[in-house]
């Protein structure tokens, strides 16, 4: 329960937890009068409603009543008998008590301004006008200088590029986003191509792994096997109530990097940022879930900073009953249009927890179907480079996981729908290699579920060069989560194949790739068209720039969800991924094709996700199932005036 304090300049007002009666004697609360506000407490209560989400700007956030009180002109005033006031005195008795005496955690903020500094939905630091430190009481907290946004920008730009270690980089961004919220997302829009492999892969993957080293304040919810059974009070303990995205995971396989368990929360939230700075979703909105049910990771169950549960994982029953209940939960506490993304679990669960909850909740895999629908735009893209259409080309995976037979089953989909064909015709132009080869007929009885309907007739390959001598792929795409694996024979065969190779290198991090850009474009003689997952920088082969694309799933699901959301859409459907990798192909212009790229620059993003999230919007209307009627005219537009703005709001 969250108990806040919010003391006024000229008498200590107090504010109770929402479901608190402030009448008879149990009350902790009962000493306290109600009684009107002054009227400088009333006016800043009335005037700083945050427009984004209708809270007001003291003391909006979880559990208490202050807003309807505020909103009322009344708080609960402090009476001076009760032995709880405010001044230099130690009122909550954390420090008179005894190593041995339980206190209470009250949370104190002072309205003088000083919980202001310190909130980050509104702090602004130095940006805080004459005007607003003095009727915010922050005159003398901060020094004279008002300075612009765009100044803070830049000065904690010039700040983080000082630190040489990507991680040391990272830690500041999570430090500014938990200081000062509006600029964190100014910083990350205004600089996407810089931050993004900060904020993102690869250095979210190396602080996941340190998460524990690093951990300083929670950020997200999580959920563990202790929970079990009130999940429900659990979500509720969020201070956010209007929640429309939840991207969870059981941390069992973050990016290539393998169990990671609790650590793992770094990619909910780093994907929720994402969210907000490159499709538009209000921060509030978001929440970052990790679901622990302990992790098999050994290094980490013996390392004395790990946070989550020292146990080996839940398997069977048990998990299945804690997901079961955080579906329900969820729905139940905010609604049937949450949007919940399910992130980096192991393929073991991924395609099952996909299958049980797409047909009752707005759920979304993206490992599956994000990456699948970010791949396709980049091969609808490569025609322009090769010539033809998809269906005359042979793709060969190395990789037949998520990420690997999602792309392959959203290829043989869209081929299907472009010559009519049925899909079990297209998917023979799919192959896939796992970790013991070549996924073939022979193999079919001990396939997972989702390898089956790529098990083709063929003779056993094991290793992957004889498969490419063999299948005589036009593109060759790594899912694999093993860096290394295009070997330079590898991608020498592509090429003596093809004049141009398409080499998508899609593993994560940056250690997981199957190769390099440079490996790639030097290999195949500076011919091949290559991407790769996480960032690589512009390769100079025989005097010619080569700039590798990133092909990844960020391209995708910020609009993707920004549609969703924005139409009321309550299913996913497979078409919907293949209007958005239209829309992310056709953000390709001819200046980026002239550099070799197959995507466009995510400085663009904004205006690309606000083209995808209109396509899926219309999608999801034309399919029926989107609920926000009538739809708008105009849905681009609409999509971007659904946009959150990062930039300073004005306080009275
Ligand atoms: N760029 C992007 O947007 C995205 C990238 N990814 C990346 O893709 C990678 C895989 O993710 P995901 O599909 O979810 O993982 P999975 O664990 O579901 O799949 C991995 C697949 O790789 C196979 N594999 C493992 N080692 C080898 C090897 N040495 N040779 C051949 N195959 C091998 C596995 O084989 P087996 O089945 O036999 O065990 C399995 O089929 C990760 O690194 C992830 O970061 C994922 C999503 C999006
Ligand atoms: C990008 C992503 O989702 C992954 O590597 O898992
Ligand atoms: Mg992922």
């Amino acid at each position: 329960m969250s108990r806040r304090y919010v003391y006024g300049p000229q008498s200590p007002i107090v504010s109770r937890p929402s479901n608190t009666s402030i009448s008879g004697s149990s009350s902790p609360f009962s000493n306290y009068q109600r009684r009107r506000l002054p009227a400088k407490v009333v006016a800043l209560s009335t005037a700083n409603r945050d427009h984004s989400n209708g809270s007001v700007l003291l003391d909006n956030r979880s559990g208490t009543t202050t807003l309807q009180e505020m909103r009322d002109g009344y708080a609960e005033v402090v009476d001076p008998k009760s032995g709880v006031v405010g001044g230099v005195q130690d009122v909550y008795g954390e420090d008179t008590a005894t190593e041995d005496q339980p206190v209470t955690p009250w949370a104190v903020s002072v309205a003088s301004g000083y919980s202001l500094l310190r909130d980050p939905h509104h702090n602004k630091g130095l940006a805080f006008n004459e005007k607003e430190r003095d009727s915010h009481y922050l005159c003398g907290l901060l020094p004279p200088t008002v300075v612009s946004q765009e100044l803070q920008v830049k000065k904690m730009m010039h700040n983080i590029r000082n630190y040489q270690v990507p991680l040391q980089r990272y830690m500041a961004m999570m430090d500014l986003q938990e200081r000062n919220q509006r600029l964190f997302y100014k910083l990350l829009m205004d600089n996407v191509e810089e931050l993004l492999p900060i904020v993102y892969t690869p250095t979210v993957g190396e602080a996941c792994q340190k998460y524990g080293s690093i951990f300083n304040r929670p950020q997200g919810l999580f959920i563990s096997l202790k929970e079990k059974g009130k999940i429900l009070e659990v979500l509720r303990n969020w201070p956010e109530k209007n929640i429309q995205v939840i991207v969870v995971t059981d941390g069992e396989r973050i990016l290539g990097l393998g169990d990671l368990g609790c650590q793992g929360m770094g990619i909910p939230v780093g994907k929720l940022s994402l969210y907000t700075a490159l499709g538009g979703v209000r921060p509030s909105a978001c929440l970052p879930v990790t679901i622990d049910v302990g992790t098999n990771n050994e290094e980490l169950l013996n390392d004395e900073f790990y946070i989550g549960l020292r146990q080996k994982r839940a398997t069977g029953q048990e998990y299945a009953e804690l997901l079961h209940e955080f579906m329900t939960a969820v729905k139940q506490n905010y609604g049937e249009k949450v949007l919940v993304q399910f992130e980096d679990f192991a393929n073991h669960n991924a395609f099952n927890l996909l299958e049980k909850y797409g047909t009752t909740h707005l759920v979304f895999n993206d490992d599956i179907q994000g990456t699948a629908s970010v791949v396709l735009a980049g091969l609808i893209s490569a025609m322009k480079f090769v010539g033809g259409s998809l269906a005359d080309h042979t793709f060969l995976f190395l990789g037949a996981g998520e990420a690997g037979t999602g792309i392959a089953e959203l290829i043989a989909l869209e081929i299907s729908k472009q010559t009519n064909l049925p899909v079990e015709e297209t998917r023979k132009k799919v192959w896939l290699v796992d970790s013991k080869g070549l996924i073939v007929s022979s193999r079919a009885e001990s396939l997972q579920h989702f390898k089956r309907p790529w098990a083709h007739e063929h003779e056993p390959v094991t290793e992957l060069v004889d498969a490419v001598n063999k299948i005589k792929p036009t593109v060759l795409i790594g899912t694999s989560g093993q860096g290394k694996t295009f070997t330079k024979e590898v991608v020498e065969a592509m090429s003596a194949l093809n004049e141009k190779p398409i080499i998508l290198a899609l593993s994560n991090p940056t250690s997981q790739s199957e190769c390099t850009a440079e490996e790639a474009y030097t290999w195949s003689q500076g011919r091949a068209i290559f991407a790769s997952g996480s960032p690589f920088e512009s390769v100079e082969y025989e005097g010619k720039v080569h700039v590798p694309g990133q092909s990844n799933n960020a391209y995708i699901f910020p609009g993707l969800g920004l549609g969703l959301i924005m139409s009321g859409t309550i299913r996913v459907h497979d078409d919907m991924l293949l209007v958005a990798a239209e829309a992310l192909a056709a953000e390709v212009s001819q200046e980026n094709f002239d550099k070799g790229l197959i995507y466009p620059p995510f400085k663009n993003i904004r205006k690309i996700s606000a083209h995808i999230a209109a396509k899926v919007a219309a999608k999801s209307y034309e399919l029926g199932l989107a609920t926000r009627l009538p739809p708008p005219k105009d849905l681009v537009k609409y999509a971007e005036s659904c946009m959150y703005s990062p930039s300073y709001r004005t306080y009275r």
